[in-house]
């Protein structure tokens, strides 16, 4: 397969520029419809309950139609098939249909099954294909068409990595980057496609070297499967998972330029609603954060704070004093213990059965008070001795005094109290001697003292798993929240209530001739429709809500998470359907993932299934070599993917010796012809260089960590046998930091170059 210009390309581009402009025309008059709806379901105004939901209904899918007709403006249509039967196909980013015609379509939707052979089509399997032709655009203007004709003797000349649409491929992958991913569905591979439509059920690992499209296949397969199970995926919608907020911003504009925004990005220091997770954690600490053992840490943590007394807890009622004996409290919590509810429900359980043995004391003090000084009265027949003086009543009346007390409650809250994940976990990290008692022998001295902190810090990324354990460990006692809303609901009618009032009585407002607004509204039709104003999206609702389950969830670079990460994502995930995307050499959190099936096998055993991506779009040849010695000090046998182009650019390596780096940077700027240049460097010299180097809105200063699935098309890696000595993965992060080039790469070392890096250049 060869990509194949016409002779008469002038006169082709003439006649597919016709077409386009059709499509834009229909585009625009489509545009035009759902205004023109949305106005008029606005303007409509009240009627039954049935009406004001269609016209909610009609309100929502309006905009969202509106929303996603502007998305698509830029390349509409990007392909053109041309099959055995004469038949032709055009494809693009939405579906457009010929109404006044048979419904015949004008342009299919990339992700129905009918385009599947724009990218899948080859010369040796052409599907019934002839031709296929990818169309560029700009702005509405044709500019280019590359085809491809597909028959065996053009596959002969084919290139071994079996592209498809080559010349547009390749030019996608020259533009110089701008800072912010764009979609690739004009140049899908089939390698990528296959796994864009996998089922939606299941486990699904995508393993890929770096550059190889993971990021991009997990975002189209977002939008893919949010096209083709619509109605499972709506209402639960997408979580996709990132390792950093940089690269969330780097990829945040995929999804909206597919016309998809039922997709929640974030990392999974941002699923706990109400924690800001603003602190950073040693490499060690966020690595023992991380470890399976601290479930059991955790459990024992909150173990710990079921207290009995020693001897007796002397508590405070009425003028006396009435005792809880370790007996009566171990009974308790025995009890409560047994209910196997979370602590703050169980609470409940203790705290009755406590409540119960002090009424009984304060029932019985209060009976022996009352017949002190009165003579013993003899007994009638039938009359038992000790018969009670305090009815039922006048008991359940001294529990509930009890259960009133601030005392009481305090004496109690002081062995069982009610806790926060927030409130356990800074209790448990400031205070080294809680830390001992839970973790027992499962930390040595070294890690916990790694984990204590001062009680104030922030929050970090680590400590979010931790909280979200926390939070299914104490159980959500949610009375109080329920009254909340409930009292919200009921202020925001009351509220409704003296607005209408208000435009009521203002005559300059409403018209005589015009309906009143209350003949329309009422108060609470009034306060519901200005919260459907506010009306979230699935994803804006799940992320205020840590007990939400989405549709499907796709993690990238998901071989940095630590198994606490996996449970917090587990949970948010029950139905297991998910796609990870990762590369297990390229991990660097201590706590990270050296095996799919070993950080799987607890959810999942062994029920999950494996696609690969082999072909390197980012990094050119001459850089993909140069990587390969790093590669190979993480592990021999790892081989990195091949690389589709090369630059003709070689990297280069120097000393930094007295050079300044402000002027090497200089240079890679100018070298960059108005692309973006990156400096990567060990964490610790950030600061210094944040100083030095020049201010430019094309270059960026990153740590390795950070600049996890970006890209830039200058790189300057800086001190790399820094990085190499700056963590046990420090092998994994040189590797990162020289794939994240698209053109041309530099090495700065501090004292001698690298081994695989010698000769270099
Ligand atoms: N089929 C394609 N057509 C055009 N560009 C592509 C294609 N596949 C990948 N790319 C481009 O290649 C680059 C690398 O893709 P991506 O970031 O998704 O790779 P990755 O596997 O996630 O890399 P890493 O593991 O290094 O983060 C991006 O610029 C992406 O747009």
């Amino acid at each position: 397969m060869s990509p194949e210009r016409e002779p008469d390309n002038a006169g082709d581009l003439a006649g597919e520029q016709d077409y386009v402009s059709l499509l834009y025309r229909k585009l625009d008059a489509e545009r035009e419809f759902a205004q023109r709806r949305l106005t008029g379901a606005l303007g409509q105004a009240g009627g039954t309950p049935q009406a004001r939901t269609e016209r909610d209904v009609a309100t929502t899918t309006y905009s969202e139609r509106l929303a996603q007709l502007s998305s698509v403006e830029q390349g509409l249509c990007f392909g053109r098939l041309d099959f055995d039967s004469g038949e032709t196909t055009y494809v693009g980013r939405l579906g457009l249909f010929d109404e006044d015609g048979d419904y015949e379509p004008l342009l299919l939707d990339w992700r129905a099954p009918a385009a599947r052979p724009f990218y899948l089509a080859t010369a040796a399997s052409p599907e019934g294909v002839r031709r296929r032709r990818h169309i560029r655009t700009l702005s509405r203007r044709v500019v280019a068409l590359d085809d491809e004709i597909l028959d065996l003797r053009a596959a002969d000349q084919g290139h071994d990595l079996g592209l498809a649409g080559e010349a547009a491929l390749l030019a996608a992958l020259e533009r110089r980057r701008t800072g912010e991913m764009s979609d690739i569905v004009a140049t899908i591979q089939a390698e990528q496609d296959r796994i864009i439509r996998d089922e939606l059920s299941g486990v699904l690992v995508v393993q890929g070297g770096p550059g190889t499209g993971k990021t991009a296949v997990a975002l189209h397969r977002a939008a893919y499967l949010l096209y083709t199970y619509r109605q499972q995926l709506a209402t639960r919608g997408v979580l996709v998972v990132g390792p950093n907020s940089t690269f969330l911003r780097y990829i945040g504009q995929v999804l909206p330029s597919l016309g998809e925004t039922g997709v929640l990005l974030s990392t999974v220091g941002q699923l706990f609603p109400g924690v800001r997770a603003t602190g950073a954690d040693t490499r060690e600490a966020a690595e023992v954060k991380g470890r399976r053992t601290m479930i059991e840490v955790l459990a024992d943590a909150v173990a710990d704070r079921q207290q009995v007394p020693d001897d007796v807890l002397e508590v405070e009622f009425d003028d006396g004093v009435l005792e809880l004996d370790r007996a009566t409290c171990e009974q308790a919590r025995a009890r409560a213990r047994a209910t196997l509810r979370p602590h703050n429900v169980a609470r409940r359980v203790f705290v009755d059965q406590l409540l119960d043995a002090l009424a009984e004391q304060a029932s019985g003090r209060l009976e022996v008070d009352l017949f002190e000084g009165v003579p013993e009265i003899p007994l009638d027949e039938g009359e038992t001795a000790g018969a009670e003086v305090l009815d039922a009543g006048d008991r359940a009346d001294i529990r509930a005094e009890l259960a009133a007390s601030d005392k009481v409650l305090a004496a109690l809250d002081s062995l069982w109290p009610r806790l926060t994940p927030q409130r356990l976990l800074r209790d448990l990290l400031g205070a080294p001697e809680r830390l001992k008692s839970a973790a027992g022998g499962r930390l040595t001295e070294a890690e916990r003292a790694s984990l204590v902190r001062p009680p104030k810090s922030r929050w970090t990324p680590a400590d979010v798993p931790l909280l979200d354990e926390l939070a299914e460990l104490l159980g959500e006692d949610d009375t109080e929240e329920r009254a909340a809303r409930e009292r919200r609901e009921r202020e925001e009618r009351a509220y409704a209530e003296g607005v209408l009032d208000i435009l009521d009585q203002d005559e300059e407002i409403v018209d005589e001739e015009i309906l009143r607004v209350s003949d329309i509204l009422d108060a609470e039709l009034f306060a519901e429709r200005q919260q459907r104003r506010s009306e979230l999206t699935a994803a804006e609702r799940a992320a205020r809500d840590r007990r939400w389950t989405f549709g499907h969830l796709i993690v990238d670079e998901a071989q940095e998470l630590s198994p606490m990460d996996w449970r917090l994502l587990m949970r948010r995930c029950p139905s297991r359907s998910m796609t990870l995307v990762g590369d297990v050499a390229q991990t660097g959190a201590a706590a990270g993932a050296s095996s799919w099936g070993e950080m799987l096998s607890p959810y999942v055993e062994d029920r999950w299934r494996l696609r690969e991506l082999t072909v390197n779009y980012r990094t050119p040849a001459e850089i993909m070599d140069l990587a390969a010695g790093a590669l190979a000090n993480v592990d021999p046998r790892l081989r990195a993917p091949a690389s589709v182009r090369e630059s003709g650019i070689p990297p280069w390596q120097r000393p930094l010796g007295d050079a300044s780096l402000r002027e090497i940077v200089a240079g890679e700027l100018r070298a960059a012809d108005g692309g973006t240049v990156a400096v990567l460097c060990p964490a610790g010299r950030l600061a210094a260089l944040r100083e030095e180097l020049p201010e430019d809105e094309r270059l960026s200063l990153l740590g390795v960590e950070e600049a996890k699935g970006l890209e830039f098309d200058g790189v300057l890696v800086l001190a790399p046998e820094e990085i190499v000595a700056g963590s046990p993965r420090g092998w994994n992060d040189l590797y990162v930091a020289l794939t994240r080039a698209t053109r041309r790469l530099g090495v700065v070392y501090t004292e001698h170059a690298l081994e695989p890096l010698v000769g270099a250049g």
